[in-house]
């Protein structure tokens, strides 16, 4: 027959863990009752056996008068469940732990089973609902099953679950139900069990943290610096491979000796073992001289010192350096890559080589596609600054807003979105080298200001930053727009279009050297592929006699595509693109000009009638302004073409051949008819 028994708790929580453990062991002997003095108990407690979880809770039922006192009753000692105890013997020695429970007295009974079972390494400090001091500098709370009661502001609960009926008590109650010892020999190998339990994942754990270990030691011995850490006292406990290296300890251990018995520089070890010398200094290890550097690992005892050996930090240095120029801040192209031996393009090299041997500052102007920043590289690298950086910057593809701190970087915090540490600019990457400035003309107000500075002063201060810092930086500006013009209108300073304009370069527009247009071809053929490609005659010779408003990069683009549309290795007429693909836009130099009405007409007229295969002469244009409002006489025309001439849009063929479009005047009629029509 079983027997009955009864258990009490203070607690819900409590009772339900109690029973749970009565259960394992008495389930087939006994029926088990229980009971929560927080959830009310109608009846006086009576039973075979009564246990109760607690004397707190004992006196409580005599105080409420639920308890009868003829029966057997045991209560029961208690201690921390060994199931969660893993995870907190790890927490090292001396930790500031809080440990919370709901009343002070369990509170101070926790502490002191976990004393009782060794972990009495830890700071526990005594929480409860109502305790009157509170620390609020500590990150980890310990709680048996009474997580809700910890503080919001601690980091990590280990929550170790209600304390459990301790050994005594189960085997009282084993004693009194008279099964000691049929059930002596399961207990304790259930109990043995558990404990063996926690071994293993202690030994998981310890494997896991050994093969982190080991996995820590190569990353420090794979480090290219010399790496020590050591106590106080000077022992050693991290000394990796290539500090073996500096201090030529190749088979001999460090790790736990003293660093008396390892570093024999007397200086090395005083400034080791000072420990109100912070900063990095230099000593000679073996003939090599090493920068070292510590510091105090912070609420520990250990200091970490790392050794470099000067001679290789500087190569890594310049191998930065070299893997930036790599990146792109690296001038591509010498004057041999500037192809034409036409008489201007001899002259510009000529007279671009003879600034690259200065340190003037240069303005560059030309069309755009002339080859502007193809000639600033090879200035670059022409100049005493070619091991430097060259860092091209075209304004127009930067955002207004970013031009000022892409220039002269910003200090943390100066903006909001800036970057923590702050960011170097383009200047102080460019510091030693050549920055090219592209599209100029297109500087706000605000950055010439800046810029102007840089040139008169040769220093830069960070957007945010209060620190002047000196550059040695050379200026190449560039530019397609008529910068005078420019600084005519106000748009652009004065006083830096002269500072930039302390050397000069007009790259000439292909259309004014087209005799180097054959030999350009040649060269973009052979730079393009490598296959064995002819050109026709009457290509190039059809090729000359275009304006070539987008210059070398408007041939260079055709030739890509005449390449791409060949049949066999001989390009011919049939492969040049229809006028379709020709740069229609006019440049930049020729957006200025402005043509009213009645020239307008006048260029419509000459292009409709040239298009009928009609000469035209003055006297034909006179008469078809008859009826309109340009009406207007042969003499008058003729003033009319004649300024239409100077303007470069028509052209007045010798004897009878009459007036055609040039191209230029073609093109802008074009673009007219295309944009809003004549
Ligand atoms: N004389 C030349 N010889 C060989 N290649 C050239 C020459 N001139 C220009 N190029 C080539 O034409 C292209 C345009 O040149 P680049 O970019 O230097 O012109 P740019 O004047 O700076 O143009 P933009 O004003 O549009 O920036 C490049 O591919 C360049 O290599």
């Amino acid at each position: 027959m079983k027997k009955s028994i009864t258990l009490v708790a203070g607690s819900q929580h409590t009772k339900n863990s109690l029973v749970k453990q009565l259960r394992e062991y008495l389930s087939d002997v006994a029926k088990i009752k229980s009971y929560a003095i927080d959830e009310g108990i109608d009846n006086k407690i009576r039973d075979e056996l009564v246990i109760i979880s607690s004397l707190a809770a004992k006196d409580e039922l005599i105080q409420l008068d639920k308890l009868d006192l003829n029966c057997e009753i045991i209560v029961a000692n208690r201690t921390i469940s060994y199931d969660h105890i893993d995870e907190i013997v790890l927490l090292p020695p001396g930790t500031d732990v809080l440990f919370v429970n709901d009343v002070k007295k369990s509170t101070y009974e926790g502490i002191k089973a976990l004393e009782k079972l060794g972990i009495d390494y830890l700071n526990y400090i005594p929480y409860y609902p109502g305790v009157k001091e509170v620390r609020a500098d500590i990150d980890i709370a310990i709680t048996p099953g009474e997580a809700d009661k910890v503080p919001s502001y601690i980091k990590r609960v280990y929550d170790i679950g209600p304390r459990i009926m301790d050994f005594t008590t189960i085997t009282k109650i084993l004693n009194k139900l008279g099964i000691l010892d049929k059930r002596a020999g399961q207990f304790s190998r259930k109990f043995l069990k558990k404990i063996i339990n926690i071994a293993k994942r202690l030994a998981q754990l310890n494997k896991t943290i050994s093969e982190l270990n080991q996995h820590l030691n190569h990353v420090i011995d794979g480090l290219n610096d010399g790496v020590l850490v050591y106590d106080n006292q000077g022992y050693i406990s991290v000394f990796n491979e290539n500090l073996k290296k500096i201090f030529n300890l190749r088979f001999s251990q460090a790790i736990g000796k003293n660093l008396k018995q390892v570093i024999y520089n007397k200086s090395l070890l005083k400034y080791l073992m000072d420990r109100s010398i912070s900063e990095e200094k230099i000593f000679n290890i073996h003939d090599t001289k090493v920068l070292v550097n510590k510091f105090q690992l912070p609420n520990s005892d250990y200091v970490i010192a790392t050794f470099k050996n000067v001679k290789e930090t500087i190569e890594v240095n310049d191998r930065i350096k070299r893997e930036l120029i790599k990146k792109g801040f690296y001038a591509k192209y010498t004057f041999d890559d500037i192809i034409g031996s036409s008489k201007k393009i001899k002259k510009l090299k000529d007279i671009s080589k003879k600034l690259a041997n200065t340190d003037l500052t240069i303005l560059i102007e030309g069309e755009s596609g002339t080859g502007k920043e193809l000639l600033a590289s090879a200035i670059h690298n022409a100049s005493k600054r070619k091991n430097g950086p060259f860092l091209a910057v075209n304004f127009s593809a930067l955002l207004n807003e970013l031009v000022e701190s892409e220039l002269f970087g910003y200090e943390e915090g100066a903006f909001t979105g800036a970057k923590k540490g702050g960011k170097e600019g383009l200047f102080e990457q460019a510091d030693g080298g050549t920055i090219f400035l592209d599209e100029i003309g297109d500087i706000s107000p605000k950055v010439q200001a800046k810029l102007l500075r840089v040139l008169q002063e040769k220093e830069v201060m960070r957007i945010g930053g209060t620190n002047i810092k000196p550059i040695d930086v050379r200026i190449i500006a560039a530019t397609n727009k008529d910068l005078s013009k420019l600084v005519d209108k106000k748009i652009f300073r004065e006083d830096l279009y002269y500072r930039l304009k302390m050397g000069y370069i007009k790259v000439p527009p292909l259309r004014e050297r087209k005799e180097d247009i054959t030999q350009l071809i040649k060269y973009f053929i052979k730079t393009e592929t490598r296959e064995d490609i002819k050109i026709a005659d009457e290509v190039i010779k059809k090729l000359k006699k275009y304006d070539w408003y987008g210059n070398v990069r408007e041939l260079k683009n055709i030739l890509s595509y005449m390449l791409a549309v060949r049949d066999n290795n001989y390009i011919t007429l049939k492969d040049i693109p229809d006028r379709g693909f020709f740069k229609r836009r006019t440049t930049s130099f020729d957006i200025n000009i402005e043509l009213d009405e009645e020239q307008k007409f006048i260029l419509k007229k000459i292009y409709e009638l040239n298009k009928q295969g009609k000469v035209v002469g003055r006297e034909k244009l006179a008469k078809t302004t008859k009826g309109t409002q340009y009406e207007m006489t042969k003499y008058q025309m003729r003033g009319r073409l004649d300024k239409l001439e100077r303007m470069g849009l028509i052209i007045k063929k010798k004897g009878k051949h009459g007036t055609i479009l040039s191209n230029k005047g073609e093109q802008i009629l074009m673009d007219l008819m295309g944009n809003k029509g004549v």
